[in-house]
């Protein structure tokens, strides 16, 4: 058995050697993700992950760590670090500094202070925040690294310029409110679900609870983690202009222990012991807080997701309205994974008219492409991502918002779109980030998170896991929609597929677990779970399956 332990360390090299413009110090970072494994045969090995920021479910982990493995950890970490690029560096001043956070795992402690011990010994310098989420650690190195540009680096630095950029963009309206989109109407849209028996009418037909002093609009899941804290210092600083109930804040509860994002968008349910109202919204973060999903139960109490696909679809419309009112020809594209459900994917490109481009799984291929974009929206269907602004979008923006010639409006929503980069990370995916951006662009497209769901219908899907010998073996191509190894299995896959109406399936090594997964989809959801098992078949079949041959799911 193999026992993963997760060390949230977040670790950046100074190169002093490589002086910058204004004698900026150059940094370069590295964000690792470290995973301690403690193998069968008790040794241990410690690995690296570039920025990748990998899930592994946290209640299987350990927490305490023997002395031993923490001087291996050291003594990984010393030689981690001698082996980074510019350490040949002979200059006296800092070597190394290291930030460091901690997840709320009782195991953070030592493990902190093991990092800190080898960083000591190589003769750098450290900061342990305590702490924080993922994505603040992220944002702190960021700024760091953009030398106070992106904001003040600190915690305060960052709750400042979120809440900041919140209450400023909810400060100005939008005119047009949510008509600019004749799709996004209330009354277009009902007229044209009941016309077609849609399902969404009985949806879109459910009327929000009225606000009753003393309650909360959205109730948000912390995961019993670290996001449930630094919400309620984040509210401290929006002071009125917010109000969340915060349930799973860690004070009974396990980490990710029956709630947290992936609890609910796998099984499609809310946490255990949430009892959801129609008129209420309701978001999980998961236990680190860099993914957010939303949710909502309709009249008959049926269970409805807005997953990270929808959360993007929403971005890309409130942006993409937002630069035709600033008349900015820039161009709004939208980064998914072959996740992203087929509905979403279509709607973006054939309703929105939005350049969509596929990526491989990982927020670190999305981020990398977003980069190269004017405004790039990415979010991986599990609740994971952010938008990105160009430079050259921003430095279009400011000229507009000074510039006094141009029309009201225009300046107005060139401003608008200056605090929506202020307001989401533009380091990481963040959870609490997008939740402040979520909540102010429904409410300034005036847009009920019914609404936002019904814009699209998802086709039915259904993922699965095969284990095999080797998963390496597997390799892909296409943003990893098609198996170029072994040979057979994407020709057998194919043919499978075409036996489903409107459907589609892909196989990939995951990268984060022993396993194959299997995705497909298809017109009914019976259609999807039969070619998911058809096609995890193929894969135990003619690539190494172990075991018994998968089941077909009911
Ligand atoms: C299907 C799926 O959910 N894959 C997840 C999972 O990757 P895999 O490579 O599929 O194990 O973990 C990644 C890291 O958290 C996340 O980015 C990705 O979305």
């Amino acid at each position: 058995m193999c026992v993963c332990i997760r060390v949230h360390v977040c670790v950046y090299v100074n190169r002093p050697e490589m002086c910058f413009r204004r004698n900026v110090i150059f940094i370069m970072h590295y964000i690792l993700f470290w995973m301690l494994c403690l193998q069968e045969d008790n040794g241990v090995k410690l690995m690296e992950g570039l920025g990748d920021m990998l899930s592994v479910s946290w209640e299987k982990h350990a927490t305490s760590l023997a002395s031993a493995q923490l001087g291996e950890l050291r003594t990984q970490l010393s030689a981690l670090l001698r082996d980074c690029p510019g350490s040949e560096s002979s200059s006296p001043v800092q070597k190394y500094h290291v930030l460091i956070g901690q997840d709320t795992r009782a195991s953070s402690k030592v493990l902190a202070q093991a990092v800190s011990d080898g960083v000591t010994d190589l003769g750098g310098t450290f900061k342990d925040f305590g702490l924080v989420t993922t994505p603040q650690l992220h944002y702190l190195v960021a700024s760091h690294n953009s030398d106070g540009l992106m904001g003040e680096p600190s915690l305060d630095g960052y709750y400042r310029k979120l809440s900041e950029a919140y209450k400023a963009l909810m400060a100005q309206d939008i005119k047009a409110k949510h008509e600019f989109l004749p799709c996004l109407a209330q009354h277009v849209c009902v007229q044209q679900c009941a016309c077609s028996g849609d399902p969404r009418m009985k949806i879109l037909q459910a009327k929000p609870q009225p606000k009753i002093e003393g309650s909360y609009p959205l109730t948000m899941d912390g995961a019993n983690g670290v996001g449930a804290p630094k919400m309620v210092e984040l509210l401290s600083y929006l002071k009125s202009s917010l109000a969340v109930k915060i349930i799973n804040n860690g004070e009974s509860g396990k980490l990710n222990h029956e709630c947290g994002a992936d609890y609910v968008k796998i099984g499609r349910r809310a946490p255990k012991g949430l009892q959801m109202l129609e008129g209420r919204i309701y978001c999980s973060l998961d236990g680190d807080a860099d993914r957010l999903l939303y949710y909502f139960v309709d009249k008959s109490g049926t269970f409805h997701l807005v997953d990270g696909d929808k959360i993007s679809t929403l971005m890309a419309i409130f942006i993409q309205h937002l630069l035709k009112e600033a008349q900015l020809p820039f161009q709004v594209s939208v980064l998914q994974t072959a996740y992203a459900n087929g509905s979403s994917t279509r709607y973006l490109k054939d309703t929105l008219q939005l350049q969509v481009y596929c990526l491989p799984t990982g927020v670190k291929y999305l981020h990398t492409k977003a980069k190269e974009c004017d405004i790039g929206v990415y979010f991986e269907a599990n609740g994971h991502g952010t938008v990105l602004f160009g430079k050259r979008v921003l430095d279009k923006v400011a000229e507009v918002m000074q510039d006094s010639s141009k029309p009201e409006t225009q300046r107005a929503a060139a401003t608008q779109l200056y605090h929506t980069s202020q307001l989401i990370n533009q380091a990481v995916g963040d959870a609490l980030s997008d939740l402040l951006a979520v909540e102010a662009m429904l409410s300034l497209l005036d847009l009920s998170l019914p609404q936002l769901y019904a814009l699209y219908t998802d086709i039915p899907s259904r993922l699965l896991k095969v284990k095999v010998i080797d998963r390496q073996q597997i390799t892909t191509t296409d943003a990893e929609r098609s198996v170029t190894h072994p040979e057979g299995l994407q020709a057998a896959i194919e043919e499978r597929v075409h036996h489903h109406l409107q459907a589609r399936a892909f196989v990939r090594p995951s990268g984060t677990e022993d396993m194959v997964r299997v995705y497909a989809e298809s017109k009914t959801q019976e259609s999807a779970d039969c070619l998911a098992h058809e096609v995890a078949l193929l894969v135990h079949r003619l690539a190494g399956g172990v075991g018994e041959e998968p089941r077909a799911t009911t």
